[in-house]
């Protein structure tokens, strides 16, 4: 049955490592007095995200099974189409697409699935950009897709430029999308009123862009030197040999690096030790204590560009306790 008013959707997209998962929390901290469904899309096979990084009462929907903009349209529309029918109605939705996502195939979804449409409009697509990266990223074609359709762009990570950096970031994001507002950023922390409710999703862009959008399915092909690895382990791993092989990683593959994050279980600590980083930045943290009756299993994921498995899964058996 389809509802009067129609529940809005923020897209939230960009770049691996850009910043999403931060706003996304600082969000849903913001919007505590309201129902939001999350819909989160990992790249690569696996759910860390879900116990390393989002910390939320909100129910968080993963769709794990494949790429959001390739062959998962399908789950998402069921997806949505359940929440649709839960009795306690949504305030709103938030998608959190992969690093990887093409926009557009999403955006899709939303205009030309008449159940979909019917039941569910998009407020804003939200694309972040790291403001460190960018100009690496560049090389891959999503990066430049999830800019052209963005209606609202956060330039994140302006902790790592300098001004005049900025400003030429600035002038080089106008001329990829004249139409999107620009705020500047470190840690997604803008107003979130200026994000959320604000109706900016412009289906006359969207059709600038790309004059198909209404007319057919996109199929979106990935670039396949870029893949993504998960290793997990049962076994405790040593610290010392993880901090050396974190280090040799982060010097020598940082550039192909777009990507790694995981939950370690080592010899002797009480608690998880959790990582994450994007090339040549890397942090490393203590995370909760494992509890009694949890399974300590390390998992790892990496996703880069020209990755080589072999040599990244003799690495991690190298860090054995
Ligand atoms: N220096 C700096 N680091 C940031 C900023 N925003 C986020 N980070 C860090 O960048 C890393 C990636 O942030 P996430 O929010 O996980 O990025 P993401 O886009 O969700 O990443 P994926 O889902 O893996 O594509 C984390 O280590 C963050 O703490 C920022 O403004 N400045």
């Amino acid at each position: 049955m389809s509802q009067k008013t129609p529940i809005p959707v923020t897209i939230l997209t960009g770049f691996l490592g850009a910043g999403k998962t931060t706003l996304l929390n600082k969000l849903l901290h913001d919007l505590s007095d309201q129902k939001v469904a999350v819909i989160i899309n990992e790249f690569g096979d696996t759910s860390i995200d879900s116990h390393l990084v989002v910390s939320t009462k909100e129910e968080i929907i993963e769709i794990n099974s494949g790429c959001i903009c390739c062959n998962v349209r399908g789950d998402l529309i069921n997806l949505l189409d359940n929440l649709m029918k839960q009795e306690d109605k949504l305030d709103r939705v938030v998608i959190e697409t992969t690093g990887m996502a093409n926009p557009a195939p999403v955006i899709q979804t939303f205009l030309m699935d008449e159940k979909t449409a019917d039941s569910f409009e998009i407020d804003s697509v939200i694309t972040m950009v790291d403001a460190k990266h960018i100009g690496q990223h560049l090389q891959e074609e999503e990066p430049a897709q999830q800019i052209a359709f963005a209606d609202v762009l956060l330039v994140n990570k302006t902790d790592l430029i300098s001004e005049a950096e900025k400003r030429e970031l600035e002038q080089q994001l106008l001329q990829m999308n004249p139409n999107a507002k620009q705020f500047h950023t470190t840690y997604g922390n803008v107003e979130t009123k200026d994000l959320i409710g604000k109706k900016s999703f412009d289906l006359d862009h969207a059709l600038n862009i790309d004059p198909n959008l209404l007319k057919e399915t996109h199929h979106h092909h990935h670039n396949h030197q870029v893949t993504s690895f998960v290793f997990q382990e049962d076994r405790p791993l040593d610290l010392d040999k993880v901090n050396k092989w974190f280090a040799y990683l982060v010097r020598i593959k940082g550039e192909s690096l777009y990507r790694y994050k995981g939950v370690l279980s080592i010899k002797q600590l009480d608690k998880k030790v959790v990582f994450q980083g994007v090339h040549m930045l890397f942090a490393g943290t203590e995370g909760d204590i494992w509890k009694k009756g949890e399974k300590r299993q390390s998992e790892v994921v990496f996703i880069g560009k020209h990755l080589d498995q072999e040599e990244l899964e003799k690495g991690f058996q190298y860090c054995l306790a």
